[in-house]
């Protein structure tokens, strides 16, 4: 199925390797474009075989998958170019952060199929957690594609379009909050002497092994944490330090603020109209 994807960056990057990876798509249905970085579509090319032109026709002709990939600024130039290759058969998938379904639809003066999805850049190894929204003129068919095509790149949900925001603050920004924790383990670790690629494996496989005891032991978080820390012991005098700084309140602000910046980029698209 012929899906061409307008932006290629890292998030473009991240949904064409997994569904590559997983057989979702095939590297001959795949076409991409992007503003106006030649050197970038070669990379593509060269890595994932790919076809990539700035050719319109070639782009989106017959192509039954138009994938969003751009940032949100640049939306509405985006949906001018595909507007007149849009027919009732195509399914525009939008992975961008903020941008109503209501606003591609209106710019796209018809009604059109649309999926806004929320993915995270762990699909680039297939382990994205991405929350995706339907409008109404989505076929049962259409839902499956959509279905099929993130579950390749990892664990999809379906939820209400205004909950996108929440999930942007938690698993569409959430990498980067797990990483900046990481940051800050690995610093400790540098302090402490631990050699760079040791302390690498260990704090690998301390969040892999947190992760996999959520998942499977069938205990609450705040249990798990308990069961490892000893009245009086190390970790009691770790978590002083940061219940002290406040880190657990500063995380959910930092969780509540992503949320609120993505509802914050939607509302410049309300009233069909892109405020400066
Ligand atoms: N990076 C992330 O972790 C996530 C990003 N997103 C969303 O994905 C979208 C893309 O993000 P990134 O890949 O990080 O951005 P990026 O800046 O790496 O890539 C944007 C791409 O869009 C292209 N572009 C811009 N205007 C265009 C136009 N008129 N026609 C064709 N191509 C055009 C650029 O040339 C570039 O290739 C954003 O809207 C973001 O909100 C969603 C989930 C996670
Ligand atoms: O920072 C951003 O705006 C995008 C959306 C979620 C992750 N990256």
């Amino acid at each position: 199925m012929k899906t061409a994807f307008i932006g290629a960056g890292s998030m473009a990057e991240a949904i064409i390797t997994g569904a590559l990876v997983n057989g979702a798509l095939q590297k001959e249905e795949i076409v991409v474009t992007n503003h106006s970085n030649q050197k970038r579509l070669q990379e593509l090319t060269e890595k994932y075989k790919v076809n990539t032109s700035y050719d319109h026709e070639t782009i989106f002709q017959g192509a039954k998958v138009i994938v969003l990939a751009m940032k949100p600024k640049d939306v509405k130039e985006a949906l001018q170019t595909i507007q007149s290759y849009v027919t009732s058969d195509t399914l525009i998938i939008s992975v961008l952060a903020g941008v109503p379904m209501e606003f591609i639809e209106s710019e796209l003066k018809q009604q059109v199929a649309v999926v806004r999805a929320m993915p995270n850049t762990s699909a680039m190894i297939g382990k994205s957690a991405t929350g995706i929204s339907l409008n109404s003129a989505v076929t049962e068919q259409q839902k499956e594609l959509a279905l099929q095509l993130f579950s390749a790149i990892g664990l999809t949900v379906i939820v209400e379009e205004h909950l996108l925001d929440a999930v942007t603050g938690i698993s569409g920004s959430g990498p980067a909050f797990i990483y900046y924790v990481v940051e800050a383990m690995e610093s400790s670790a540098e302090i402490l002497g631990l050699e760079k690629d040791l302390a690498k494996k260990l704090i690998i496989q301390t969040l892999t092994g947190a992760a996999g005891m959520i998942e499977t032991s069938g205990a609450k978080t705040e249990e798990l944490r308990k069961a490892v820390t000893s009245p009086g012991g190390t970790t009691e005098a770790g978590l002083n330090v940061l219940n002290k700084h406040n880190v657990k309140n500063a995380f959910i602000e930092c969780i509540t603020e992503a949320t609120a910046q993505s509802k914050r980029l939607g509302s410049r698209f309300q009233k069909q109209e892109m405020k400066k």
